[in-house]
């Protein structure tokens, strides 16, 4: 017979008679124990030998165990400091006691939690008693930690549970104290099978085997004579946590793909711009409630003076008139150095107002399809669903004759191709928008429906004065919110900030 090498190692390591763990191999064979595990797996499918498991629970103690373990537990200082100053016969005053054991920072609250609990005696407005029958040296849980740090080089290790004597609720307390970590452990150990002692007598010949392509095997043409080793996609293996793209900057890449697939082209622009182009364009009254303080993040710095002063005038004259010949305009103030100020865009549609208009580029004919996957900043509170900034997908497409079913029908193809088919259309109102609607989605997890979106066509109001003659619906779509519906997160805070977790991020798929 012939075997990988790695596999004969262990093969002859291997007992009949006992069983072997996996370090034990590693140890005899310098092999690393995942290189163990893996042979022997393999050894064990091909009737040589067999692999038991056991779960056991092991203890370690802690930084904060160890320092214990060696200098006696706050509490226990405490006691001794107060039998020194006599507490046995008269109450001491707590600083003094504290004072003499040498307590500092948290050691303090941790000794005066313990002391009393572990009827060491009393405390008292401000004053030690302690209980002179009382033998610290007594206290299981000294015990239990001598027990835990007692290896053969008195070194901190790891210990299975069933080799010590100690009280379960004395450990637990140890661990709710982080003292001690218990965690479990599974054991393989291999056994030599009636064939595996028959395949050695008859002998066995190392076969030389090959663990990986290497470029050089490639470009020397030895691929073609060398063995390779099998793998084992169930074997044992440390997992590599390597670096990768954020989930959400890989749903915004999907998103892209997406649109760019249904014919789209991306817009791009300021982060800060003027109100002009972030309200003005839309046929945003100036004195709309989300345009006053409390939705927008104003930025401290010179006005806009960049803007066409044509395109000024006909979005004054349509807010101060109307547009067209029935028009009737909001008859609400309107100041040109409003407009020019300038802010965080609370939305992307100041994109696709520069565009529409011929503003970032050359005049539009339609058919034309835009859209773009920026950050967008309000100033909400922070909740499960808001967050002060996040990315919005922003779209439009101007063409002759648009209907809602065009609309319905753009968004139902984007979202099934994130598996999402079950999209929900609420009606809706945008100052800017006739007909507006909102876009629901069903939360995998909650089976709540969120919000996932915002659209509509755009009015007269809003196209006129940019120079458009024919349809644009328009939508924004919540980036975050789609991520929630994919991923199954149920707080928009799970998916990216200072709470969000870290496994989650590494094992967190995007849906294609
Ligand atoms: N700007 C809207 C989205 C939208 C864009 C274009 C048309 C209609 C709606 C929002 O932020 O909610």
């Amino acid at each position: 017979m012939r075997l990988p090498e790695r596999q004969l190692a262990v093969l002859e390591a291997a007992s009949a008679t006992d069983e072997r763990t996996i370090d034990d191999l590693a140890a005899e064979t310098g092999l690393k124990p995942e290189t163990v595990t893996g042979a022997a797996f393999d050894l064990r499918d091909e009737g040589l030998v067999e692999v038991s498991e056991t779960t056991v629970d092991v203890a370690t103690l802690s930084d904060e165990g160890r320092e214990y373990l060696d200098e006696s537990l706050p509490e226990t200082r405490l006691f001794r400091a107060a039998l020194d100053a006599g507490a046995a016969d008269d109450p001491v005053s707590m600083g003094e006691a504290i004072g003499r054991a040498d307590l500092a920072g948290p050691e303090v609250d941790i000794a005066l939690a313990n002391f009393p609990r572990k009827g060491f005696g009393s405390v008292d407005s401000g004053e030690l008693t302690i209980d002179p029958s009382v033998d610290p040296d007594d206290d299981p849980e000294v015990t239990a930690l001598a027990a835990l740090g007692d290896d053969a080089n008195g070194d901190v290790a790891d210990i299975d549970l069933a080799d010590i004597d100690v009280d379960d609720d004395v450990l637990d307390r140890l661990a709710s104290r982080g003292l001690v970590e218990i965690t479990e452990r599974t054991t393989r150990s291999v056994t030599l099978t009636d064939e595996g002692v028959t395949a050695l007598m008859e002998g066995v010949e190392a076969a030389e085997t090959v663990g990986q392509v290497t470029p050089e095997l490639i470009a020397s043409g030895e691929w073609r004579d060398v063995e390779f080793s099998e793998y084992d996609v169930t074997a044992d293996a440390p997992a590599v946590g390597g670096g990768r793209k954020h989930v959400l900057r890989r749903t915004a890449d999907r998103v892209k793909d997406v649109l760019v697939g249904m014919g789209f082209q991306e817009m791009e622009g300021p982060h800060a711009d003027s109100d002009f182009w972030i309200n003005d364009c839309l046929f945003m009254p100036q004195d709309h409630p989300a345009r006053t303080h409390w939705d927008r993040f104003a930025l401290d710095v010179p006005p806009m003076d960049d803007i066409p002063e044509q395109l000024i005038e006909r979005v004054e004259s349509a807010h101060r008139d109307g547009y067209g010949a029935d028009g009737d305009g909001y008859h609400s103030p309107w100041s040109e150095a409003f407009a020019r100020e300038v802010a965080l865009r609370g939305h992307t549609t100041s994109l696709s107002m520069r565009y529409l208009s011929g503003y970032a580029g050359a005049e539009l004919e339609p058919p034309q399809r835009y859209f773009s996957v920026e950050k967008v900043y309000r100033n909400d509170t922070l909740d499960p669903t808001h967050l002060l900034e996040f990315f919005q997908i922003e779209g439009w497409v101007m063409a002759e004759d648009l209907s809602v079913r065009d609309l319905m029908g753009t968004f139902e193809e984007f979202y099934r191709q994130f598996g999402i088919t079950d999209i929900r259309f609420k009606p809706h109102y945008n100052p800017y928008t006739e007909p507006s609607f909102e876009l629901f989605g069903k939360h995998p997890e909650t089976g709540e429906e969120i919000e996932i979106g915002n659209s509509g066509i755009f009015r007269e109001e809003v196209t006129g004065p940019l120079g458009v003659d024919c349809d644009v619906m328009a939508w924004g779509l919540a980036l975050e919110r789609l991520a929630m519906l994919t991923t199954g997160a149920e707080d928009i805070r799970d998916l990216h900030g200072t709470l969000a977790d870290i496994e989650f991020l590494r094992n967190a798929e995007v849906s294609y």
